[in-house]
């Protein structure tokens, strides 16, 4: 099945249906990880906890998820993404239906951790194969419509799902969602090549050192740098609320009734949907543009908080929805992490790349979510308070990417000042680093 060169060419329909099938397992991926969002209340009588150990399930799965993405990267680099995603089926299958057969809290807590496992290894694959099958300057469009895809997942585990608990229930319900799973290894097998050529899909077993290497080679790309930092301030918004505290702080903080609350998370998915591929067509268009429309959403994220947070009195759902809008573009936005370092590693290492910058939302998500928590203890449920912990992480993040876009752009600027080919063009400002402070970070 021939497809375009990875880096020239034009990608054909072959590239499509290949993407395409890698990136339905990205859709069932973010239908499993979400799908304990409108099953927790089922999930808290079925195995007799309360709010405090349902939130572990959401902690479990997300930190499992973070801490895979490096081995994830080195994976997708060693065995190929058809081997990877086919792996990634199977665990979403079969913690699926361990979920769906469980009973007790620690076999459920096992479930969603395999699951975890399973969601961690879908999308740096379906990265790799948009590098290796599509041209450079279109792996922006790519990466932002397989994020878009993914959110029909989303949507799928909302109402969709809360009918099928509430007719056929839990157990047909999951049963059938990890079946459903795991058959569609078949397809996988059949359409998913790994790479246009044979020649870019030979593996070599490699060492721990080389894998080692490798790791420390794509950490030490300012590039790589600039991509986690991205990654972490952008998409834990989105994260945190659809995933964990959207509801309780609209029902509990607010005063909304739960059907209201549920109903606008929907605004994070559309949200997060439309904005993406709009997004993506206008990076791939402008690259140079990519990072101030980053430092943009930092702006826009800090001012969609401080409106939420010091609303006086209840918020209403006209400043709800336009805020949760605007929350939502944090996920698309954080696929320029992911051009970063497909732009700035070498094509075996994207994959390793890839996952390192992968890890940084799914960092602050799980810290942001876990601060939330310990805050609304200590606050006694004090929403205004506890939801501080966003603003904190937002603040860190868009101090780190300060430093690094520097970084980043000085060791850009000398490749371009010295002649080399560059990714993306660059003109000196102002406030750029010297070119003695460049050589200094370029070495160390
Ligand atoms: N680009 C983001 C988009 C996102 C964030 N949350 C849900 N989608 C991303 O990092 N995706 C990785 C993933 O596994 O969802």
């Amino acid at each position: 099945m021939p497809s375009s060169s990875p880096v020239t060419g034009r990608a054909t329909t072959a590239s499509w249906l290949i993407w395409f099938t890698a990136a339905f397992v990205y859709v069932l991926a973010l239908f499993h990880r979400a799908s304990l969002g409108v099953a927790g209340l089922d999930a808290a009588e079925r195995f007799g906890v309360g709010s405090a150990a349902l939130a572990m399930f959401t902690v479990l799965q997300v930190g499992v998820y973070a801490a895979m993405q490096v081995p994830t990267g080195v994976l997708v680099d060693r065995f190929g993404p058809r081997t990877v995603l086919t792996a990634a089926l199977l665990m979403l299958g079969s913690g699926q239906v361990l979920l769906a057969l469980a009973h007790s809290y620690a076999l459920g807590l096992a479930a969603r951790g395999i699951l975890g496992v399973g969601d961690a290894l879908t999308f740096v694959s379906v990265l790799r194969l948009a590098a290796n099958h599509f041209p450079a300057r279109q792996y922006m469009v790519v990466t932002s419509l397989t994020a878009a895809l993914g959110f029909v997942g989303n949507l799928a585990a909302t109402l969709p799902l809360t009918l099928l608990l509430a007719g056929p229930g839990w157990l047909p319900t999951f049963l059938g969602a990890g079946l459903v799973t795991v058959a569609f290894v078949v397809v996988v097998q059949a359409v998913v090549r790994d790479a246009p050529t044979a020649r870019t899909t030979a593996v070599r077993a490699a060492s721990l050192r080389e894998v080692g290497r490798q790791l420390a080679g794509a950490w030490r790309v300012p590039g790589t740098r600039l991509g986690f930092w991205t990654h972490f301030t952008t998409p834990f918004s989105l994260n945190m609320m659809t995933l964990l505290w959207g509801v309780p702080f609209m029902v509990e903080g607010l005063g909304y009734p739960p059907t209201t609350a549920s109903s606008l998370l929907i605004v994070f998915v559309l949200g997060a949907m439309v904005s993406g591929p709009v997004l993506g067509g206008f990076v791939s268009r402008r690259p140079e543009l990519r990072m101030p429309v980053v430092l943009g959403y930092v702006a826009v994220c800090v001012a969609s908080w401080t409106v939420l947070l010091t609303w006086p009195g209840r918020v209403p759902v006209g400043v709800l929805v336009p805020a949760f809008a605007l929350l939502a573009v944090g996920g698309p936005v954080s696929t320029v992490g992911f051009a970063l370092a497909r732009d700035y590693n070498p094509l075996p290492r994207v994959g390793t790349a890839t996952g390192a910058v992968n890890v940084g939302g799914f960092v602050a998500t799980t810290v942001a979510a876990l601060l939330v928590g310990v805050l609304l203890e200590v606050s006694g449920g004090d929403y205004r308070i506890a939801l501080l912990a966003a603003v904190v992480v937002l603040l860190l993040g868009a101090f780190r990417i300060g430093v690094w876009y520097r970084r980043a752009r000085a060791v850009v600027l000398e490749a371009q000042e010295r002649g080399d080919e560059v990714p993306v063009r660059l003109r000196r400002r102002r406030w750029d680093l010297r070119p003695a402070d460049a050589d200094r970070v370029a070495t160390r």
